[in-house]
């Protein structure tokens, strides 16, 4: 059987007395969605900062795709297909939103550091650049600076820079937080789009209940660190242990 795309096994980090997360082991298919719920301090973001190596851990193991990454930097992971959202730090507000693009396309491509030069010799990434504006839905807006889009649309943008790096695990934080109401179906429906593609696994830190229900295939929760539920959404978000765990989510769960 292949190895899951994503693993984390007995994954434990200690701030002085305080364990954030605590001995976590959770795998994660490829063609999968998972919601990741739980309190606010639960260790969510934490987790994803082991996972992604914004944070070592105190011990346990990382693997992405069977191969055991715990040891190696942030960047290493990424470069390996661990691609973290709205954490990026490669995007140029003084660039337009297709140069960002392309940027992020040669550099997945190994085109090298000529940047925006060579782009008249390679048809196929000005191609897969044009095709990654149109899959979130900037073609529209491709020639504004970065640093000149709504909130929403730089969203988007942070979507496409992801979607060029062809991760074969996409990790999301709370990625509609802060948008306005009418921002957020589009970013849910480009998460949709990517998991049906099928061959990556996503990951979704995710506070909204009615978020969680309409894409995830699956339910995580972390309650004090430590992974306390995890199987379908209607399941998971009924079970006596889940309510009875986290009163302070009983509300959002009857939303
Ligand atoms: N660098 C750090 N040093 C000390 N404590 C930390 C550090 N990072 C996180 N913590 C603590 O670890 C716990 C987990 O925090 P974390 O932010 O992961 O929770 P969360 O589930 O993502 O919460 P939220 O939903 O509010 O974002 C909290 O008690 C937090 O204060």
């Amino acid at each position: 059987m292949a190895a899951p795309a994503l693993e984390t096994r007995d994954l434990t980090v200690r701030f002085g007395g305080h364990v954030a997360v605590d001995g976590v082991s959770c795998a994660f298919e490829a063609g999968t969605l998972t919601a990741i719920v739980g309190p606010n301090g639960a260790g969510k973001t934490t987790w994803f900062n082991l996972i992604s190596g914004q944070l070592p851990a105190t011990s346990g193991r990382v693997l992405l795709g069977g191969r055991d990454i715990s040891g190696l930097p942030a960047s290493s992971r990424t470069r390996l297909g661990l691609g973290r959202a709205f954490q990026l730090t490669n995007l140029f507000p003084g660039l337009s939103v297709r140069e960002n693009v392309r940027l992020a396309v040669q550099a997945r491509a190994g085109a090298g550091a000529d940047l925006l030069r060579r782009w008249t010799h390679r048809r196929d990434l000005i191609d897969e650049a044009e095709d990654i504006l149109e899959q979130v839905r900037l073609s529209g807006r491709a020639g504004t600076l970065a640093a000149e889009l709504p909130d929403g649309d730089q969203r988007k943008l942070e979507v496409a820079l992801l979607i060029a790096l062809r991760p074969r695990v996409f990790m999301f934080d709370e990625p509609t937080a802060g948008m306005s109401v009418d921002e957020v179906p589009t970013v849910l429906s480009l998460i949709q789009d990517l998991r049906r593609q099928g061959d990556r696994a996503i990951l979704l830190v995710e506070h909204k209940m009615d978020v969680v229900r309409s894409l995830a295939d699956r339910v995580v929760v972390l309650h004090n660190g430590a992974l306390v539920a995890d199987g379908p959404p209607a399941e998971v978000m009924e079970s006596a242990v889940v309510r009875e765990a986290y009163l302070g989510l009983e509300a959002a769960l009857d939303e």
